[in-house]
């Protein structure tokens, strides 16, 4: 007998698509504890050449602030989103999709790798204060890949031998607030060295009570 409780998940979704408010997405893949799970359909073309031209000029200039603080954790550009029609319309989705309230994202973070860039594996969540506390901690993120990436650029999971291809206007969704901190710790992630080309995304990152 099977005696093991699964944890709670948001992403608690039966079917085989994630019905919002303007579009239909498709649930490609998913695995538990932690829910990793490939999204298709989740922006169009347009919206993520749309997205790709106003976040042009924000993270070129963010690139210029970077080198100043150099890390080789992350050596991609990234810049937040202002608001504008587009961005709105997808964050609205983006948090049907997380089953989340809007004011709990942290806003369109946009990622731009060039050829060589990468960011090393991480965790998305914070660590405790000293008192142990974390007061309003991030619990899941979204990576919407806005490029189809000519060579390299993959999101990896390694302590679960996982790598997703970017794939314009499709997504990877995984979850980090489990009671068992041995699960959270399986969605360490990274995003592989730019071999050809050059890749976009925008991450969404959120948090369990209102942020913005
Ligand atoms: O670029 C990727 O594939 C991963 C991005 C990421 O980990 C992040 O934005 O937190
Ligand atoms: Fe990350």
């Amino acid at each position: 007998m099977n005696t093991e409780v699964k944890e709670a998940s948001i992403f608690d979704y039966k079917g085989n698509k994630i019905v919002t408010e303007d579009r239909d997405i498709s649930i490609i893949a998913r695995m538990e504890e932690p829910v990793i799970a490939v999204l298709g359909n989740v922006v169009s073309e347009e919206e993520c050449d749309e997205l790709i031209r106003i976040s042009q000029d924000k993270v070129n200039r963010s690139k210029i602030g970077s080198q100043k603080t150099v890390s080789d954790i992350r050596t991609s550009s990234g810049a937040f989103l202002d608001s504008a029609d587009v961005t709105a319309r997808i964050e609205k989705r983006i948090a049907q999709i997380m089953n989340v309230p809007v004011e709990n994202g942290e806003g369109l973070h946009i990622l731009n790798y060039k050829q060589g860039q990468e960011y090393k594996a991480h965790y998305d969540y914070f660590k405790p204060k000293l008192d142990g506390t974390t007061p309003n901690p991030r619990i899941s993120t979204l990576v919407v890949y806005l490029n189809d990436v000519e060579e390299g650029g993959l999101t990896y999971f390694p302590h679960m031998n996982l790598s997703i291809t970017p794939q314009k206007g499709m997504a990877v969704y995984f979850e980090y607030f489990y009671s068992d901190p041995a699960i959270n710790e399986r969605t360490l992630h990274g995003g592989s060295p730019v071999t050809a080309g050059e890749k976009w995304a925008a991450t969404m990152w959120v948090r369990r009570k209102q942020y913005r």
